[in-house]
Formats: structure tokens, C-alpha cells, sequence
């Protein structure tokens, strides 16, 4: 905490200015956060960062811009200036921000890869494109400086994935939206929770209000985004205990139960998945009853039905739920097996196995909350 403490000093004489009932400290499970030092109302003013205090592209130096390709990520060359920070003599600022030690417990892309295997569907997926884009940028990035080591480019290309806030300027329009970023001190000790206290930008700055009122000792959340939990576990490192935007791919048991002909039919009509499932939301549904509908109908009449408006007929609806409930208990299967598989592995930290095996355990949640449904449905017509 001392090197927190020193950023906040430090902080203050670039005019970020954190409330005055508000504290940083040592949370358990979630690093250091953010806490009411006393009772905040709605609304109030937690943190004001201006944006002379930023770090994004306006900041990174020119040699290093120009010894990168000009397709390099943003996120990338942050990663590359952060990475070229001499580690030896490191600034108030780089001393309070994580080491490779700290990601490597909990971030799915440095743990074992049979443990990585044992990730469910949607994590898996996520961490092939994480992986895919972090070796594209390192190829670029060991090339222009070889003095730089892949352990520190990782450190640096995680701080920058895990710790960034939106920023928008016109010259960061050649980045996708999702890379147009900005790294704030101290703003990035704010802990996630699906619903959490409003950043507002503005050409001036960015501002965190108290979305509610909080109590002495409450943790002030923000929200990264409406991102299930597969999404935390892979960009972030944690999931949480309860999600309002949880959801769960079924893509495994629904591709394994069609036949290749019918695979290329749902490719052809751009049906061929996301096969993602909320407990809420029914409409997540549709794309799986779709897929599963080529079983319960020749291809031709599902051709047609796929033009139908509005509702499926009650009668294939219900073929087409049973056959659901099937897949979702293929599913369950899955994940016990995994769970046992996580269970008995030789190799990974014990908490990487608890968080792994935590997964399995709501996605099983989930998935017998919409058989329920289903099953509930089917009795009731
Ligand atoms: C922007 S930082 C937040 C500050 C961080 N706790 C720290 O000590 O520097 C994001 C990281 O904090 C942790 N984190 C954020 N929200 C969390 C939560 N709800 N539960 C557990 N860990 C969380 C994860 O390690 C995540 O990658």
C-alpha cells in the first residue's frame, strides 16, 4: 500500500483528485479498491481525473510510434511504452501497478495448458483471439526492440488490457472502438461489479460519481461492462458470485448433435451460431431453437419456417424444446466431467483450479435453471 499511497501524493500534483471521504485499500480476493471513509450520498464526486493526467497515444513518444507499423494495435504500442519504462529505475506512477506475478495466478492466458484446455467454450474462444493478438503485437513489437523481453511485454500488454478506460479524440478513429483507450492514474483501482458508479468523459476529463448512496467501509465499484463471466475470467482474471449479464455457450453439444450437411445449412442462412444462453433472457434462446429445429424437420420445411414471422407452432416448438432439454443435458455432463477432470489434474495453482471448477459450477447453475424453464414450459402446454 505504500506504493499506492505514494501514487496518491503524486496524483494530487497532476490535479487528480480523489473525494475526500473516499479511500484506497487493500480489499480481500480483489487487490486493492476502492471504500466510503464515511457515508457518501448519491452523486457525489468520487474521483476527477483531468486530462492532462492521461496516458494514451498523445503521450507515447515519437520514436517509439515511428519504429512500429502503423497496423500495431493502440493497445499494442501503449503495451510497448509502458514495456520500455526503465524497470530498474521505475516512476511513482509504474511502482503501483501490477507485476507478472500478480497475473499470473488468475489470467486463463499464462496458466497451464491443459488447464486451459478444461476452460469452458466461451472462455476458450476468447482466449484464442487474446492469444492470436497478443503474438501478432509481440511479433511487431520484438522486432523494433529486441532489448525488450516477452515476460515484460506480457506484464505491460496486461496492465494496459485490464486497467484502460474508453477515450475518444478524432486521431483515435483509426482505432477500433474497443482499442481507443487511455490509461488513468488511480481511476484504475476501481474493482468491477455488474452494475457500479457512472465515468463520465468530457474534453476536460473524466469524473466518477456516486451512483447511489454508500456506507462507511462499502467498496465503490465501477462496471467494466455488461460482460458474463467467461469474459471476466479471460480478459480480467475473476468472476463474479452473482452476474446480471452472465451468459454460457452451448456451441460444443449443439455442433456435436448436427450433422454436417446440417451445419453447412445453418452456415449458409449465417445461423451457425453464437449459441449463447442467459437464463433471462428467452430471446438469447432463439439462435439454439433455430439450430435445433433442422432436427426436428426435413430441410426443406425448415427452409420455410426460417422465413415464418412471429412464433414457432406450439407442436414444433415443443419437439424442439425436448430436444433442447437433450443438449443441455449433455452439457451438464460436460461440465461434470470437467469438474472432475479440473479435480484430478497434476499440474496448475490451487487457485486457478478453484476459480476454473467455480465456472463449471454456474454454468451448471444456469443450465439446469433453463431446463427447469423448458421442462416448466412443456408441462404447462
Ligand atoms: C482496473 S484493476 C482494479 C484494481 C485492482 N484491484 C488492483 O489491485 O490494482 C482490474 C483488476 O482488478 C481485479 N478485480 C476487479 N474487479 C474485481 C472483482 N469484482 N473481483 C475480483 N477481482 C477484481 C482483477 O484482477 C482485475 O484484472
Amino acid at each position: 500500500m505504500e506504493q499506492v499511497q505514494a501514487l496518491l501524493q503524486w496524483a494530487k500534483g497532476k490535479q487528480v483528485m480523489l473525494g475526500k471521504n473516499v479511500n484506497l485499500i487493500n480489499v480481500s480476493g480483489r487487490g486493492v479498491g476502492v471504500i466510503a471513509k464515511r457515508r457518501l450520498k448519491k452523486g457525489q464526486t468520487i474521483l476527477s481525473v483531468p486530462i492532462e493526467a492521461i496516458r494514451s497515444l498523445h503521450t507515447v513518444p515519437r520514436q517509439i510510434v515511428q519504429s512500429l507499423p502503423d497496423d500495431i494495435s493502440l493497445h499494442g504500442l501503449l503495451a510497448a511504452d509502458l514495456a520500455l519504462e526503465r524497470p530498474e529505475a521505475p516512476t511513482i506512477w509504474r511502482s503501483a501497478l501490477p507485476t507478472l506475478q500478480d497475473f499470473e495466478a488468475t489470467t486463463p492466458f499464462m496458466w497451464h495448458e491443459n488447464l486451459q484446455a478444461l476452460l469452458p467454450q466461451a472462455s476458450e474462444n476468447l482466449l484464442r483471439k487474446q492469444q492470436s493478438r497478443f503474438f501478432r503485437e509481440w511479433d511487431f513489437v520484438s522486432k523494433a526492440f529486441p532489448s525488450i523481453q516477452q515476460e515484460e511485454y506480457l506484464c505491460a500488454w496486461f496492465i494496459i488490457n485490464t486497467r484502460t478506460f474508453y477515450y475518444e479524440t478524432p486521431e483515435m478513429k483509426k482505432y477500433l472502438p474497443d482499442d481507443r483507450m487511455a490509461l488513468l492514474p488511480v481511476a484504475d483501482f476501481f474493482n468491477h461489479a455488474d452494475q457500479g458508479c457512472k465515468v463520465s468523459f468530457s474534453p476536460e476529463g473524466y469524473t466518477i460519481l456516486s451512483d447511489r448512496a454508500y456506507n462507511t467501509g462499502e467498496e465503490i465499484y465501477i462496471s467494466y461492462g455488461d460482460h458474463s463471466n467467461d469474459l471476466l475470467l479471460t480478459e480480467y482474471g475473476f468472476i463474479l458470485s452473482e452476474n446480471r449479464w452472465d451468459t454460457f455457450s452451448a456451441e460444443d453439444v449443439i455442433l456435436s448433435n448436427l450433422s454436417e450437411l446440417q451445419k453447412a445449412e445453418l452456415q449458409k442462412h449465417e445461423c451457425l451460431g453464437p449459441f449463447t444462453l442467459s437464463v433471462d433472457d428467452t430471446n438469447s434462446w432463439r439462435g439454439t431453437q433455430v439450430a435445433l429445429s433442422l432436427k426436428c424437420r426435413p430441410q426443406q420445411e425448415w427452409e420455410k419456417l426460417m422465413h415464418l414471422e412471429g412464433d414457432y407452432p406450439p407442436s414444433l416448438l415443443k419437439e424442439i424444446d425436448t430436444v433442447m432439454i437433450q443438449v443441455l443435458n449433455e452439457l451438464m455432463e460436460t461440465a461434470k466431467h470437467r469438474l472432475r477432470e479440473i479435480n484430478n489434474l497434476q499440474v496448475g495453482q490451487e487457485i486457478q483450479k478453484n476459480i476454473l471448477s467455480q465456472r463449471w459450477n454456474q454454468i451448471c447453475k444456469m443450465t439446469t435453471q433453463i431446463i427447469e424453464q423448458l421442462k416448466a414450459w412443456l408441462t404447462e402446454n
